[in-house]
């Protein structure tokens, strides 16, 4: 078999492929691409396409994938001999399908190119390497044009804190075109900003706000020379706005890096936004803008420490905008081809949620029909269950503000768990978290009310072909935020011993993750001191009991029901009381433990004990895990 050897690199033995372990789900479908191939589209840590052994494209962490120049890709042996000479970290498998198309699909892809040699979490080959005429876009025949180049160097004369800032380049990544009805088509893009900063290799946290992205339609040339002569005006060119939920879903997606995701100064970034556009428009455009850089965050201090140095004032706003807008042109009427998206549903919540949560099948004939439940956006109290009076809460008025005279805050060590960055954001797991309620003086945007605020990400639901459904993010994820709720009927759960099978029961055991108790993993963070309090008067012996209520979303629930476990997961449960303090029925809340990438599988760790689930005809019950990770348990239960 031919051989192709990347530049400077030795070809290693290629071993065999069935090696390969299974990773990953993201599976997507293929499409003609402006060359006639067939090519598939790659997201970010998902899916590589290999056309006839022909490797077509890999695409790395977040960014657009592509061709890339320095490796004549053309076969799997390659592929594999950038795993193995450690340029490519790869986890997954390669199937032989009946042809013509081979996928192989990965959780992971990272490319080591011009790195130490390393494994690094991101460290992807840069569009600025690659010829114009050389980088395809995927999932349709979407043409880029790159109207301006953006990239440099602004400069701060401030010695300490000089920096060169600007968008490098950027990719976008037209996922979904879908017929809705006659008229309307939903546009699902993504757009990939590459920022590159220079001068500060250890900035502990950078921050590039986003601003605004939307579809427009009209002539393309027309908005391309108002803007070239430097007029920001594409809102003026007479074009058509878009439906409003055009820029809905736009403006939670602050972009963010952290250090481990820097490489050469090089911060990749992504965002990915849900676009409404008439169905008769001959083209779409979609302006990405990046916004402002906020000096502040290439200081070397912590992010909560600038929060509160912000919060009293002391310190002056320094923005600047980088070279703010990179357009995007499609040429060709966009042309809605249902049948190659698999989108079952549009919004699985039918409305309740601010943001639709699609259902899409792209690997088997599975409807979604089958599972059979009604999508509630709160939690329903069975009839058997007394909730407890609502807590007194605090007597702050409007926004709480004070931790020490803040009774909620009180409860949480007098700190308020969240930082308002990003929407809200947990600054550390704890065993519960003391939220403001019902009888609380202070207004729906306290900041102790976080996790209050419904589904503020672009979820979907989507079928994989070992775990059932499952739920992604089509947005960046900050480490720390709220994601979703896990609702259901609040039930006891001695009512369900007679159940045989039911995999959507929660128990809420938050008492024995504060006692250590094997079950769910300990989360980290110390018990509070008033939790203490409350923890020494629970009766002896109540934490060898089941826990008492559970959240049964077998028939009800949202869209959590469907997250699946992982060994290795990207969300954590947090225990919440807000209208009342009792634990024995606390709200579980799904939080992000790190910075989640668009199109990744969302999911946290199921917790069970081993041997912990037995079946009504008295047997130990055993189901294994296909979640993929290095240190997979091997058994969800
Ligand atoms: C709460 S449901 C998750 C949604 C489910 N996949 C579905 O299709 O509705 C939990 C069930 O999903 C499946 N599941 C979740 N994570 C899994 C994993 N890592 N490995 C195998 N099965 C998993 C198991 O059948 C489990 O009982």
């Amino acid at each position: 078999m031919e051989k192709h050897t990347p530049p400077g690199k030795i070809a290693l033995k290629v071993p065999e492929i069935e090696n390969w372990r299974p990773r990953g789900t993201v599976a997507t479908t293929g499409e003609k691409s402006e060359e006639g191939e067939e090519v598939g589209r790659l997201c970010c840590d998902s899916t590589l396409f290999v056309h006839s052994q022909k490797l077509l494209a890999f695409g790395f962490s977040s960014i657009s994938p592509f061709f890339h120049p320095h490796y004549p890709l053309k076969s799997i042996d390659l592929l594999q001999n950038l795993m193995d000479s450690k340029q490519l970290f790869t986890d997954g498998e390669i199937q032989s399908q009946a042809s013509p198309t081979t996928t192989a699909r990965v959780k992971r892809a990272v490319l080591l190119d011009k790195c130490s040699g390393q494994r690094q979490r991101r460290c992807s080959p840069r569009l600025k390497d690659i010829p114009q005429s050389k980088r395809p876009y995927y999932g349709t025949s979407l043409k880029v044009s790159r109207q301006q180049q953006l990239l440099h160097q602004q400069h701060h004369n401030d010695d300490d804190h000089a920096f060169h800032a600007g968008v490098q380049d950027a990719g976008c990544n037209l996922n979904h075109v879908i017929q809705v009805n006659d008229v309307d088509v939903d546009v699902d893009v993504n757009v990939n900003v590459n920022v590159n900063v220079n001068g500060e290799p250890t900035i502990p946290a950078t921050k590039l706000e986003y601003k605004s992205a939307y579809v427009e339609k009209g002539d393309p040339l027309d908005e391309i020379s108002q803007n070239a002569a430097g007029g920001d005006s594409v809102n003026d060119s007479g074009t058509t706005s878009l439906d409003d939920t055009s820029s809905a879903g736009n403006e939670a997606g602050d972009l963010q890096c952290t250090p481990a995701e820097a490489s050469n100064n090089n911060l990749l970034q992504s965002y990915s936004l849900s676009l409404r556009g008439d169905g008769k428009s001959s083209h779409a455009m979609v302006k990405a803008t990046t916004g402002t850089f906020d000096a502040h965050h290439l200081q070397p201090v912590q992010g909560e420490q600038i929060m509160q140095n912000k919060e009293e004032g002391n310190l002056q706003n320094d923005t600047r905008d980088l070279n703010p807008t990179v357009f995007f042109t499609k040429k060709h009427t966009l042309v809605a081809s249902p049948k190659l998206r698999g989108m079952l549903l549009v919004d699985i919540s039918g409305g309740q949620e601010e943001i639709k949560i699609p259902v899409i099948n792209l690997v088997d004939d599975t409807p979604f029909a089958a599972t059979g439940f009604t999508y509630s956006r709160s939690i329903q109290v069975a009839e058997n269950v007394d909730l407890p009076p609502n807590a007194d809460g605090c007597r702050c008025k409007g926004n709480c503000i004070h931790p020490k005279f803040c009774a909620c805050a009180r409860l949480n060590d007098s700190k308020f768990p969240y930082v308002r960055h990003n929407g809200g954001r947990l600054r550390k797991a704890k065993d519960v978290v003391f939220e403001c309620g019902p009888n609380c003086g202070c207004g729906p945007d306290c900041i102790n009310r976080i996790s209050q605020r419904g589904i503020k990400y672009q979820l979907e639901v989507f079928r994989t072909l070992d775990r059932g459904w499952a739920v992604r993010t089509k947005d960046f994820i900050p480490s720390g935020a709220p994601v979703c709720e896990y609702v259901g009927i609040l039930r006891r759960t001695d009512e369900l011993d007679k159940v045989d099978v039911n995999d959507y029961i929660f128990e809420i055991d938050c008492l024995h993750t504060i006692k250590g108790i094997e079950g769910r993993e300990r989360r980290f963070g110390a018990v509070s001191a008033s939790l203490c309090d409350n923890i020494e008067k629970i009766e002896d012996g109540y934490l060898e009991k089941t826990p008492e209520f559970c959240i049964d979303a077998n028939h009800i629930g949202n869209v959590s029901r469907f997250v699946n476990h992982s060994c290795e997961p990207n969300l954590f449960v947090q225990c919440i009381l807000s209208s009342h303090h009792d634990f024995r029925l606390a709200r579980i809340v799904l939080f992000a433990a790190r910075s989640i990438s668009p199109w990744q599988e969302l999911t946290y760790d199921y917790g069970y004990p081993l041997d912990s689930v037995i079946g009504s005809d008295g047997e130990v019950k055993v189901q294994p895990c296909y979640c993929g990770a290095e240190d997979c348990r091997k058994r969800l239960y």
